[in-house]
């Protein structure tokens, strides 16, 4: 034992891959709120699910004429270009299978607050446009939420199906929601979507009224109640993960950037499926990966970012992002090939900054390092605070990679030593189970001692000096 009252630290820096195995926390997708319980949540009435039909049903597939309503000047200018929102547009209605865009148009507008949105030139305009193609069977005006009115006005004047912003996004969220989580959520914002539509068509003041605000009412207890259990069980999932002292990585982004493309790259997880569709994640997952000193760390995916869209359809996944706030490092993954990433980084940095404040974490963005995406697409970046990569391509993985061990050795105050102690003893043991022993070679000079390699919490480390160093000093 006398040996360790010479017990040596030294910064380490060899890199050996460790094991570690695929345990619980790797892939958690859904938790163990009763299935029964969800499905009997997810159940609607059948007065519900009419109301919900009537304005929910868009078709199973449209030929669409995307027009991009924007304001040329004045405060209400965007940052972004109209050209890019088409873009963004056209996205989203190639996210629905069969769907497909005829045409796209942008409008100047004086004002977005013009019951018909568009004066009589524009309308009759479009109307010749659409006239002119039959095979466009329904008009997608990229814009948040569209007023009952102008609905109605612009429905009599192109004679076709009118949809905004929220009711694709509401068809894709649908469609891509598989877990009980994501059901859920979407469940809700469903649910507030055709409550206000209702509201609109005054349905709650109609003779049946008080029935209909009752069943919209419990079943918005039912809904928020079912995510609140399964937010309960996502924080004990936490607090457990946070036990097993593991730095936990949130991966945040706008959606389409390349979030779990990036996670797949940087863990070799197959099981992960990078899509080109928007909103591909609905459901927070967990995968684990090695850092360049053997640190091993679990990457979050979440839910990506969309900007324009209602407060209420974010809100419903809000809880989903808590992981973001709860995490140690925040990869905010950007793709540089899109001309408005500074737009969209905007939104998202902002979305994170109000979700922060909510939940009184003032500090989030300090922890937040700012991956640059897809630079095998992009033109001359000049962003310095960038770190580069590409997740298709495996370009600038290990600077990341490094980047990211700084980060989360400074926020978790952990450190990476080499320590002398003897082959086999109650020291490696206890190190083991409260650090992460990366390697363990003999001692050159003793052949009772080896040199462990370990990753190592101040306060763990503080624990190491007072049970053996602190010991044998005594002694
Ligand atoms: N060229 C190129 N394509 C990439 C790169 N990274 C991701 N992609 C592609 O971008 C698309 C979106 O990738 P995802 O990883 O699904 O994006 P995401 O951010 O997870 O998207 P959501 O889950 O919808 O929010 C996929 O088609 C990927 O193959 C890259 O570095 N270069
Ligand atoms: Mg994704």
């Amino acid at each position: 034992m006398s040996v360790l009252k010479n017990a040596t630290f030294i910064r380490g820096s060899c890199i050996r891959t460790i094991k570690f195995s695929t345990s619980v926390f790797c892939k958690s997708k859904d938790f163990e709120v009763s299935d029964h319980y969800i499905d009997e949540v997810l159940t609607s009435e059948s007065v519900y699910n009419d109301v919900a039909y009537n304005y929910l049903t868009v078709g199973d597939s449209h030929n669409c004429l995307i027009i991009q309503p924007y304001v040329k000047w004045g405060p209400r200018k965007l940052s972004i270009s109209p050209q890019e929102q088409l873009e963004e547009a056209v996205s989203l209605i190639k996210t629905l299978p069969s769907w497909t865009v005829q045409d796209t148009i942008s409008v100047p507008l004086e004002t977005l607050t013009k019951k018909s949105l568009f004066k009589s030139g524009s309308m009759e305009k479009l109307s010749r446009i659409i006239q002119k193609n039959p095979s466009i069977s329904a008009v997608f005006i990229n814009a948040s939420s569209l007023k009952k009115v102008t609905n109605i006005i612009l429905q009599e004047n192109f004679r076709l199906p009118i949809l905004d912003r929220y009711k694709i996004v509401m068809q894709i969220l649908k469609l891509h929601a598989t877990s009980k989580h994501a059901k859920l959520q979407v469940a809700l914002a469903e649910l507030y979507f055709v409550q206000r539509k209702a509201q609109l068509d005054n349905l709650f003041t109609s003779s049946d009224s008080e029935t209909m605000k009752l069943m919209f009412q419990s079943r918005e207890q039912k809904l928020k109640k079912a995510i609140q259990e399964l937010r309960n069980q996502r924080m004990l999932l936490r607090s457990k993960r946070k036990k097993l002292d593991y730095p936990l990585v949130a991966v945040v982004g706008y959606t389409n950037a390349g979030k779990t493309c990036l996670i797949k790259a940087l863990t070799g997880d197959e099981t992960l499926q990078p899509k080109n569709q928007l909103f591909a994640t609905l459901d927070v997952t967990v995968h684990s990966g090695i850092l360049p000193s053997g640190m091993e760390v679990l990457y979050v995916d979440t839910v990506g970012f969309l900007s324009d869209i209602p407060t209420n359809l974010i809100e419903c996944f809000v809880a989903t992002l808590e992981d973001a706030v709860f995490a140690d490092v925040i990869l905010h993954v950007e793709d540089l090939s899109s001309s408005c990433f500074k737009y969209k980084r905007n939104h998202v940095l902002t979305t994170l900054n109000e979700l922060s404040s909510q939940s009184g974490h003032c500090n989030i963005m300090d922890k937040v390092i700012s991956v640059g995406n897809k630079i095998d697409l992009a033109e001359i970046v000049e962003e310095s605070d960038l770190v580069t990569v590409s997740a298709k391509n495996g370009i600038g993985l290990n600077n990341l990679r490094s980047h990211l061990e700084k980060a989360i050795l400074k926020f978790t105050a952990r450190q990476i030593l080499t320590v002398k102690i003897p082959n086999g003893g109650d020291e490696i043991r206890w190190l083991y189970k409260n650090s992460t022993v990366v390697s363990e070679i003999p001692s050159e000079d003793n052949q009772q001692l080896i040199k462990a390699k370990i990753i190592i919490t101040d306060s763990n480390l503080r624990k190491f000096r007072h049970n053996f160093i602190g010991n044998v000093r005594k002694s």
